[in-house]
């Protein structure tokens, strides 16, 4: 049993431990899963303490970071390397491992023999607390060529790192440095390299082979002293591989820190590197070779985020489609929607409670085109995954649907969320909740809706003085009756929501156009 920083006084148990350690402490305090990472910073942040900070915020887990060296780094390679003095790696590893609760320690860009030795001291000057497992990624040789760690650091790596290690994460270049140059150019290559690193001392060997040539697969090489496992992939066509080493050794610590076992962790990390590559293949930052990835999947197409900002005056005509309605009058929701867009409608929402979720998808992602090249919002009705999936701007969910703090927490903050309020309490609830807009009804009788209590002018009223939100009076209004719907004259009712009296008509386009007139004339009197 080795003693330093009680890493291999937990052996096999630290997965329940850690497990157990993110539960509830007391009643409201939850134990965070933390990483440490020790690594080099890339000023071009696709690579070391940026990358592993990235990681471990995309996977749910708190990432302290410890700096040995600083690099002027970007796509096209390393410019410059300053080493920080140990005194000061040192420093911070004090300031880190006395006050956190640090589960998992990972290393990376390690650069002279005195700062792996100051990592050491700290290692078993600050016992176990929290800490569980270390995961040493040997980073030694950048992408682009430039040596990040020399020769100088294979002695201690070998003799005293390498037997603390619970993983090791080398690439095969990696992997032939610790072995003193051996050959390492295929799969069976890579397994003798893994046994034969896994009798240095760590506990698991990974070998990554993401350079290895002639492969169309990308496969690394897992050795647990006993089988090997080979973690395939289809090889990503993309100059954009920069941190993908980092990326993986980091994603490791993180699965560790939540309680996973190591298979499971390693399996989870290479999906993460390979998602995040397939998202980014195409993405272009900097102009050199050796391109950083999106580890948050939402870098890419930034059209996609030219959505229409929310203002409470888009509810001034607020069209909800209805599928009886267009098959009753032969027509797609596409077809509904442009429509109504052309006659003046300012927000849609597609209400489809008989949908096939594959068709609506399509049909969804269609009205979606429409109203963004049209400026207008487009809501989705209950269906939060189709919303997420067609990238509406938002959704709209009744009292008996998601609740809207749970919606936010799924759409993020820039949706739009709006919810069907009856009485003052849910319109106080709503806006507590986070959402953006309350629709209230039905104000008129209706038969879109099965035994719906209708609230009258006077519920509207109430609804709209309970709440500091927008709102959009709905049911049972049409061209006949918008104007007195107005008239109640509250200052943040904004607009009418509209089914029937656009959608169960013969041409939409013209109904829109009779509605948006008449609610701007009210609007003119008012
Ligand atoms: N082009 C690629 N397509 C798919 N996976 C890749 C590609 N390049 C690297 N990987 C994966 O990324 C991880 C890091 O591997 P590698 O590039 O060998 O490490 P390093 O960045 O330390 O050189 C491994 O899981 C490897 O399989
Ligand atoms: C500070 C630092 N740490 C690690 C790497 C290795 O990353 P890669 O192998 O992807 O270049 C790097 N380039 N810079
Ligand atoms: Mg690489």
């Amino acid at each position: 049993m080795q003693s330093l920083g009680g890493i291999r006084s937990w052996p096999a148990t630290w997965r329940t431990t850690t497990a157990s350690m993110t539960t509830t402490t007391t009643e409201s305090v939850k134990k965070v899963a933390q990483v440490l990472t020790v690594a080099g910073s890339d000023s071009g942040a696709g690579a070391g303490i940026q990358a592993d900070i990235k990681v471990c915020a995309a996977r749910g887990v708190y990432c302290a970071s410890v700096i040995t060296a600083v690099t002027a780094q970007n796509t096209r390679g390393v410019q410059s390397v300053h080493l920080l003095p140990p005194d000061f790696v040192s420093e911070q590893l004090k300031s880190v491992l006395s006050d956190f609760e640090v589960d998992v320690v990972k290393t990376g860009m390690l650069p002279s023999p005195e700062i792996v030795e100051v990592l050491l001291q700290n290692l078993s000057e600050f016992p176990v607390r929290g800490r569980v497992a270390l995961v040493v990624d040997p980073v030694m040789v950048s992408t682009s060529g430039h040596v990040l760690a020399g020769s100088s650091i294979l002695s201690i790596f070998r003799e005293r790192l390498l037997p603390l290690a619970d993983i090791i994460t080398p690439n095969v270049k990696e992997a032939s440095a610790l072995l003193g140059g051996v050959r390492i150019q295929t799969v069976a290559e890579m397994r003798a390299a893994a046994k034969s690193l896994h009798q240095m001392g760590p506990r698991f060997v990974l070998v990554k082979g993401g350079d290895l040539p002639d492969s169309s697969d990308s496969v690394d090489v897992y050795f647990d002293g006993n089988e090997f496992h080979e973690l395939h992939s289809p090889r990503i066509a993309t100059r954009n591989t920069h941190g993908t080493g980092c990326t993986l050794a980091s994603c490791i610590a993180a699965e560790l820190a939540k309680g996973s076992n190591m298979l499971s962790a390693v399996k989870v990390a290479k999906r993460f590197v390979d998602t995040a590559l397939n998202y980014s293949k195409d993405i272009v930052i900097g102009g050199g070779m050796q391109g950083p990835f999106d580890h948050f999947l939402s870098l890419k197409d930034p059209q996609s985020y030219r959505q229409s900002t929310f203002k409470p005056d888009d509810l001034f005509l607020y069209a909800v489609t209805d599928s009886r309605m267009n098959k009753k009058w032969n027509r797609s929701i596409v077809d509904a929607v442009k429509a109504a867009v052309e006659g003046g409608a300012t927000i849609i929402q597609l209400r489809e409670k008989e949908a096939e979720t594959r068709e609506f998808l399509e049909e969804a992602k269609s009205c979606v085109d429409i109203c963004r090249s049209n400026g207008v919002c487009l809501l989705i009705n209950d269906r939060i995954d189709i919303a997420i999936a067609c990238d509406a701007d938002g959704v709209h969910v009744g009292q008996s649907d998601m609740p809207v703090d749970l919606v936010r927490s799924l759409l993020g903050p820039d949706k739009i969320i709006g919810v069907s309020c009856k009485t003052q309490e849910q319109a106080h609830q709503a806006w507590k909740d986070g959402a953006d807009y309350i629709g209230s009804g039905g104000v008129f009788p209706t038969n879109t809706k099965a035994n719906n209590r209708t609230i009258g002018l006077d519920g509207l009223r109430e609804v709209c003085k309970a709440s500091k939100l927008p709102v959009v009076a709905i049911g049972g209004i049409g061209i006949s009756n918008a104007e007195s719907v107005m008239r109640i004259g509250e200052p943040n009712l904004k607009g009418v929501a509209v089914v029937s009296a656009l959608f169960d008509q013969e041409c939409v386009l013209s109904q829109a156009k009779k509605l948006h007139k008449t609610l701007t004339e009210s609007k003119r009197e008012h």
